[in-house]
């Protein structure tokens, strides 16, 4: 491997976390992607990059069904999504403390309220870079869609008010330890709290004025201006452009492309930092046969950019 990851001891190892979890959202499918990222070749794809690599087959949810779990305001399947998340970040914890990095595939974004928690849990001074169209940071006040996948950011912050259900989630993240790259449908509410809260953003607007390699040395400089923190990256694979990745729940028109996609992986790779990474959003039944290898395709060799894979 090109360059060593400063907080992963040897021998390097990744623990994947294969999350078929679907909760947060209301489409069937995205609880599939996990099982076809690792069906398409993930992990030989990993071990070919030098990685030890450990998987023991998709993590069990436990279910509640619906009539055990009415919305709480208009929040949907909130026991259920506080039960998965939570197992989530035990595990995505454990990996950390015994020095591997945990690689978790979604499942819808909710999932990232866990993989975030069970980073900082182990490394309370990580910084996170979010890449997505949206800023899922809705409070219980500002969602509309009462989707917890629009919202686990606000949880992690202390943004908005508590949800007992939600009691296990500390605000272990910072405002300033969190900077968003390739926004582009943000809800009202939620451009109100980015702007009060003071949480940068490089929309698709600055990515197109300042180009991709600056955006991230940029969003790098705000969390991270010594290079020093450990970084947990969360992909939405909905920030690509849907003409990149077609297969996913909420698309949104105007995204990166495949290179600023893969860009963004590279870079985070090259600092060093990288302790922990998700790709979610990705949804198999959304979309025609070709589309879904697509997304799949693509979501593996994202995965690959930012675990040491280089074009040369
Ligand atoms: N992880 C995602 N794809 N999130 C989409 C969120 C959409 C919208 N902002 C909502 O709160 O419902
Ligand atoms: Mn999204
Ligand atoms: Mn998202």
């Amino acid at each position: 491997m090109a360059t060593a990851l400063r907080f992963v001891p040897e021998p390097k190892t990744i623990a994947i976390v294969g999350c078929p979890f679907s909760g947060g959202q209301p489409k069937p499918g995205v609880d599939k992607g996990p099982i076809h990222l690792v069906e398409a070749g993930l992990i030989t794809q990993l071990e070919g990059l030098g990685w030890k690599v450990k998987f023991n087959g998709h993590h069990q949810f436990e279910d509640i069904s619906a009539e055990n779990d009415p919305p709480i305001g208009i929040l949907k399947n909130p026991r259920l999504v506080s039960r998965v998340t939570k197992s989530v970040a035990d595990v995505v914890g454990s990996h950390v403390k015994n020095g591997e990095l945990p690689v978790t595939l979604g499942g819808d974004h909710s999932l990232a309220m866990g993989t975030i928690f069970g980073t900082l849990s182990h490394h309370p001074n990580a910084c996170v870079v979010w890449v997505d169209a949206h800023a899922d940071i809705n409070t219980v006040e500002s969602t509309d869609t009462g989707n917890i996948h629009g919202m686990p950011l606000s949880f992690l912050l202390g943004l908005g008010s508590k949800v007992p259900e939600f009691s296990w989630v500390k605000p272990l993240l910072k405002n300033d330890s969190l900077v968003y790259i390739g926004l582009r449908d943000v809800d009202p509410g939620e451009k109100a709290i980015l702007r009060e809260n003071n949480i940068k953003a490089f929309s698709m607007h600055e990515v197109d004025k300042y180009g991709i390699g600056k955006v991230v040395e940029m969003a790098l400089n705000h969390v991270n201006p010594n290079r020093d923190r450990p970084i947990h990256l969360s992909f939405d694979v909905d920030a690509l452009d849907p003409s990149v990745a077609p297969s996913t729940g909420t698309p949104v028109r105007g995204g990166l492309t495949f290179r600023e996609g893969h860009y963004i992986c590279e870079a985070i790779y090259e600092t060093g930092l990288l302790v922990a990474m998700d790709l979610m959003e990705v949804n198999p039944s959304l979309a025609d046969a070709a589309s879904v290898e697509q997304t799949v395709t693509v979501g593996c060799s994202l995965l690959r950019s930012a675990l040491g894979e280089t074009l040369l």
